[in-house]
This record gives C-alpha cells, structure tokens and sequence, in this order.
C-alpha cells in the first residue's frame, strides 16, 4: 500500500482553511450554544466541519467521513447566515486553494455538507474522522483547541493532520511563537509546521519531529486536560505518585497534547476515564495518536491495549495512556496497581 500524501496534502490545506475561520471566529464573537448532552458548540465548529468535508469530498467523493457535528442547532438557533458571512471571508482570503477545495456559497448547502459526517464508521473502506473543534471549552475560554482530521482506510489511520492556533512552539518557553500544522502520514513520519507558512507539499516548509526518549521517568513532563469532567485528575495525580513523578502536570485543552507529545515538550499524557461507561470518540483521538505514534512515542487505552478505531464512532475501551516508548511500560503496570489488572477498583475513582 502506497502513502497517502494527497489525502495528506488536501487535509493539511483543509484544516488550515478551517482553523483560520476558527481563529477570525474567536477573535468576533465568542459565543457556544449547548448541545443536546449539554457539552458546548460554536459557530466555529460549524463552519470548521462544512469546509473540510466540502474539501474532503470535493477530492476523494466515495469517501464516508465520521464528524462530531450536525446541522441540527444551525436550523433550531438560525446561525447560518453567520456561518456563511464566516466562510465566506476565509474563501475570498484563501481563494488561492478554491479549484483545490472548492467553495460554499448557501447556508442549504452548509448544512448539507455538515450532514455527510454522520457515517457510523467502521472496519471497512475509507473513512475521515474529524473534529472541527477539538476543545470548545478551550475555545470559548481563549486558551488551547485544535482543528484534527484524521484518514482511515479499513479501520486503520494513515493519516492525521492538527492545526494548533494556539500552541507555542516551545511549550516551555511561553514567549515563543504560536501557531502550529502538525502532519503525520503512516509509515512516513510525523512533521511540524508553522501554521502561517504556505503548503506547497505535504512536507515542504516542515521539520520532522520526534519524541523526547533522553529523560528518567521521574523527570517526564506530564499533561493532562483542563477540564476535570473528561478526565480523572485524582487517578492521575495518584499514577503520577505511583511512579515518582513530583513536578506539576500542564494542563492543556485538546489533541495539543498528542502535538506537544510528538514534538518532544513532554513526555506522558495521561487520560484516565472519569466515568467507567464513557467511550472516546474516534475524532477525539485518530489524529494525535498517529502522531505521536509516527514521532516514535506509544498510545494505548489505560490496560495497554491498542487503540482500535474500526469499532465505528467510538472506541471501544477507557482512557488513553499517550507517552514516549520508554515511560509506556511503567506507566500501564502502576495504573493496574491502583485500579487492579481488569479495572475492579476503577470505578470507586469515577464519580
Ligand atoms: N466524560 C468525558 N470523558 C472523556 N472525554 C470527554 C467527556 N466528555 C466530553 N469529552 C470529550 O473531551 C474532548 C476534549 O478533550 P480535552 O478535555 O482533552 O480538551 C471533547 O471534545 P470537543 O471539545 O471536541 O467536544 C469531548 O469529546
Ligand atoms: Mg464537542
Ligand atoms: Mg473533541
Ligand atoms: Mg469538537
């Protein structure tokens, strides 16, 4: 099987399209309405999700694509006009790449085009995973998200690209630039870009990345989200003792934590279920996993188990264990010290 660098090419120029609308988004008018189960989404989201499927499928028309998003709230709250005036400024902008991605001109359309994301998933075939807005939460409080689209041919990513407005360059050092288009194609590697340089090639423009291996356990960098309700910072925090690690953890919103990981600013992301019925759902995840796991770092549920993305629009296992080769080991036997080898005692740490 050869690599697929054009589905890697379209899906960087999409996600930039995409991220940069999020980015204008952000600075207007900050504003979520709540979903069904009560989580938030913004106009961003929306326009975010109709530009890379219009992108996607205007390229690859058989493809199926798995996004978070419907159209359902845009007709309820009638927010497409405001999408449109939104996707509308980033074509004219970006109208350079409109033979490569096309245009939308119709809120009808929008909505359309937002649709085609409700494939159930699966074993077979080729399917998109993407998550227009990774981190609402942090988007709507200014702090990290990620735009994350991810290729999957018979249940097995092969491509992942995430673009990280906010992420500086240096994680450690907070004067350093921010803004980062982070690619990985299977088999090929994982690479960084600055998110303001052009795509003239999958990998021109870009530095190849890799995990930071050099360090002792007890001095790995560990993030983990901002959020308490999608994680268990207590388990976390007793994992991180388990394994004598004493610094304080950086929390960060998103799958800016699989780029951080790839690029080598730290060393361990920890994602310890908060609730023992929650399965993540494959867009939370496709992406940044290819990417740490092409920069030479390993992703697994909490027990060590691969990750498996053809179960359809969920995983079907908890948490996520994202760390560098030599940390992974340690990390999964401390987990099942504290919550036992099959998770008897998870869920006295799940309220
Ligand atoms: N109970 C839960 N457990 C784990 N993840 C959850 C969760 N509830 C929501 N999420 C997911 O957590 C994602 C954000 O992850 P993080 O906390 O690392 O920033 C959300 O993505 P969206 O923001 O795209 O909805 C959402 O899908
Ligand atoms: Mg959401
Ligand atoms: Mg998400
Ligand atoms: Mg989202």
């Amino acid at each position: 099987m050869g690599s697929y660098l054009k589905e890697a090419h379209i899906a960087q120029l999409a996600v930039k399209r995409a991220t940069i609308l999020t980015q204008k988004v952000a600075l207007e008018h900050l504003k979520g309405v709540s979903k069904e189960d009560k989580s938030p989404v913004t106009i961003g989201d929306f326009g975010a999700q109709a530009i890379i499927i219009n992108s996607v499928l205007k390229n690859f028309p058989g493809d199926e694509v798995v996004g978070e998003e419907d159209s359902e709230l845009i007709k309820e709250k009638n927010l497409g006009d405001d999408i449109l005036a939104h996707i509308e400024s980033i074509q004219k902008e970006d109208s350079a790449h409109d033979n490569e991605l096309g245009v939308l001109s119709d809120v009808k359309s929008i909505c359309d085009t937002i649709d085609k994301g409700q494939s159930k998933g699966g074993r077979k075939g080729r399917i998109w995973a993407l998550d227009p807005i990774d981190g609402t939460k942090g988007f709507l409080r200014g702090d990290q998200y990620a735009v994350c689209l991810a290729f999957m041919v018979d249940g097995v990513v092969q491509v992942g690209v995430i673009g990280c407005p906010n992420l500086p360059h240096d994680l450690g050092d907070p004067s350093s630039h921010v803004g980062g288009l982070f690619t990985a194609v299977r088999g090929v590697g994982s690479y960084f870009q600055d998110l303001k340089d052009d795509l003239i090639y999958p990998f021109t423009n870009s530095t190849k990345i890799h995990v930071d291996n050099s360090r002792a356990l007890e001095q790995a960098r560990v993030l983990e989200g901002v959020e308490k309700g999608h994680s268990s910072h207590e388990l976390q925090a007793l994992i991180k003792k388990g394994v004598n690690i004493q610094s304080k953890s950086v929390n960060l919103d998103s799958q800016v934590k699989y780029c951080a990981l790839a690029k080598g600013d730290a060393e361990i992301y920890l994602r310890l279920p908060k609730d023992v019925k929650y399965r993540e759902k494959i867009w939370d995840h496709a992406a940044g996993s290819l990417l740490v796991h092409e920069s030479g770092g390993k992703v697994s549920d909490i027990y060590g188990n691969e990750l498996d993305f053809g179960h359809g629009r969920t995983l079907n296992s908890q948490g996520v264990i994202a760390s560098t080769t030599t940390t992974h080991d340690k990390i999964i036997g401390t987990i099942k010290s504290i919550i036992g080898e099959k998770g008897e005692k998870l869920e006295q740490y799940c309220k």
